[in-house]
């Protein structure tokens, strides 16, 4: 029998590791132990090799006895069995344990007291230890860290190579999840996103169970109190849309929504850096500094990022602390949203740059989960892959879609939410035809959404999906408001959109009988 908490404990307890350094200590031995350098900035900026991405086929969740039904098992909750994750544990313990130092960071997810998760994140490198400083919600005092018995634990060996004949895995990286345990084994990988989105998965298994709905979106709040949230997979503009000198950020990527409003989970943000500019992006731009973290960025001899440079992968990033964000609202709490925006990256270029939904086709929506997967995210995606990602999170979602779909949907009814489907895609044609919709007229979309002054617009109805398109949006150009009008063809338009439909409908059957109905309201039935 494997004594995990003790072995953990043991590990710790040494002489040789470091607990809760500061960050300037951190960023010290980043850069003596030859793990990163510094940026004109002040950020502390590494390389991950090979892994530059998620690696969702070597995510496993150990099929302990008590799970069995309540785990949505499948390709992306992939089952491994207790005694391969011991084995595994056992080999990264002992290889940890003749390491000269390992890392420890102890804190919370979740800015919700009532429901905080207590968190040991134990490290090989120096630099994912800063990671974890930065995105998981730090402790007041080290005092009250040193404290903390840790509910789950976070160990990982980015070193130590995994062998798929021996061990058990599917490659020389694994990220096991072991709900049971409270134990997250990582190896194989340095990407650090890795941490932050087990950690993610955990509280969508833990929260729903004490009644909090668990959300992919990001989320901010006006002058007036109003919250707005941002659904979307990853690179879909969860990140981009909510940093908004106008509103206070709340979070960027994972939140709760209790009884009393919405939550942030974590303690920082994680950004995409392709192509990043002080002009379009000027609130992210200056969260880079002393205290965040760049993943893969390129930089010159003096220091000086090339956000441009996509040489080692598209999906370069920024970890920072959330009060990098001038207004961001800490502890980040917030009331019930009024607003939801669905993001979608749709590279088929057919669906509106902005519609309202009703009650019904929010259900729909929100079950098909409709967009693309962005070059980067995932490793062995260069090109946008239209996806079907239930909750518009499937990578993260350890039970079964409805659960989600319905605690949303009752939220939706009790709080007069209103909802909209928001395509940051494509424009003008599909992928490789068109372009990316301008973030200047998306930002400016969302805005009058979130104010309210869109719902008061005249609408008229889309020929292919029974969406709501406003017929005009101060700031943006009428022209694109309905896709159809940006094709040079509106055949071709109508022959994709009719495809895109048929996709719809065909993914829709995989919620059963008991779903007709949801699609049926939705508009997306033969
Ligand atoms: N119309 C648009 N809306 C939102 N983001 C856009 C748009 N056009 C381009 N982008 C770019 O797409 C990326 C969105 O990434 P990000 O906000 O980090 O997504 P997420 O947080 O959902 O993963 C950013 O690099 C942003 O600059
Ligand atoms: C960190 C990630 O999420 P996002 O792009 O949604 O920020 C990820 O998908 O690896
Ligand atoms: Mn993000």
């Amino acid at each position: 029998m494997v004594n995990h908490s003790e072995n953990i404990q043991n590990l710790v307890a040494k002489d040789t590791s470091h607990v809760q350094l500061s960050t300037a200590q951190l960023v010290e031995k980043s850069l003596k132990r030859g793990e990163g350098r510094l940026t004109e900035t002040g950020a502390l900026r590494a390389e991950t090799g090979k892994y530059t991405g998620r690696s969702p086929k070597d995510r496993f969740i150990v099929e302990d006895g008590t799970l069995k039904d309540k785990v949505d098992w499948g390709e992306v909750n992939q089952p491994i069995s207790e005694e391969v994750f011991d084995n595994l544990f056992t080999k990264v313990i002992d290889y940890l344990g003749q390491k000269e130092e390992v890392f420890v960071f102890n804190g919370y997810a979740g800015a919700d007291e009532k429901t905080r998760l207590n968190l040991s994140v134990v490290t090989e490198f120096s630099w994912h230890s800063m990671f974890a400083r930065t995105m998981f919600i730090r402790p007041e005092t080290k005092e009250e860290a040193l404290a903390m018995d840790a509910q789950f634990t976070i160990v990982s060996a980015p070193t130590f190579k995994a062998d798929p004949e021996t061990d058990g895995t599917k490659s020389e990286a694994f990220v096991i999840v072991s709900l049971e345990k409270g134990i997250i084994l990582i190896g194989g990988t340095e990407y650090a996103g890795e941490m932050k989105k087990s950690i993610f998965s955990i509280m969508n298994y833990l929260l729903p169970e004490q009644g909090v709905m668990s959300m992919h979106c990001s989320a901010n709040v006006g002058e007036n109190k109003d919250v707005a949230l941002f659904f979307g997979l990853s690179g879909t503009g969860k990140t981009t849309l909510s940093a908004d000198a106008q509103r206070e950020l709340i979070g960027d990527d994972e939140h709760g929504w209790n009884e009393d409003g919405v939550f942030n989970i974590e303690g920082g943000c994680y950004a995409k850096t392709i192509n990043l500019s002080p002009e379009k992006e000027p609130e992210i731009f200056k969260a880079i500094k002393f205290g965040s973290v760049l993943e893969n960025v390129a930089l010159d001899d003096e220091g000086k990022p090339d956000y441009d440079d996509g040489s080692l992968t598209e999906n370069t990033r920024a970890a920072y602390p959330l009060d990098h964000i001038d207004n961001a609202r800490i502890p980040s709490v917030a009331g019930h949203p009024n607003t939801i925006i669905f993001l979608t990256a749709d590279a088929f270029g057919v669906l509106p740059p902005i519609s309202k939904l009703t009650r019904e086709q929010a259900m729909y929506h929100f079950l098909s989960g409709f967009t693309s997967k962005l070059a980067g995210t995932e490793r062995g995606i260069t090109t946008p892959q239209p996806v079907f990602s239930t909750c518009f999170g499937s990578p993260f979602l350890p039970l079964h879609a409805k659960t989600y779909a319905d605690m949303l949907g009752g939220l939706i009814d009790k709080h007069n939410v209103n909802v909209y489907l928001v395509n940051t895609g494509w424009s003008g044609g599909e992928y490789g035809v068109g372009k990316r919709m301008d973030l200047k007229y998306t930002r400016s979309m969302v805005r009058r959404a979130i104010s309210g002054e869109l719902a008061l617009n005249a609408f008229e109805e889309d020929t292919a999906f029974g969406l709501s398109i406003p017929t005009s949006v101060a700031g943006v150009p009428k022209e694109i408001l309905n896709p159809r009008n940006t094709w040079v063809s509106e055949e071709a338009y109508d022959e994709k959109a009719l495809k895109l439909k048929e996709a719809f409908i065909e993914n829709f059957k995989k919620f059963g009988t008991e779903s007709e109905d949801i699609a049926k309201k939705g508009g997306f039935s033969l």
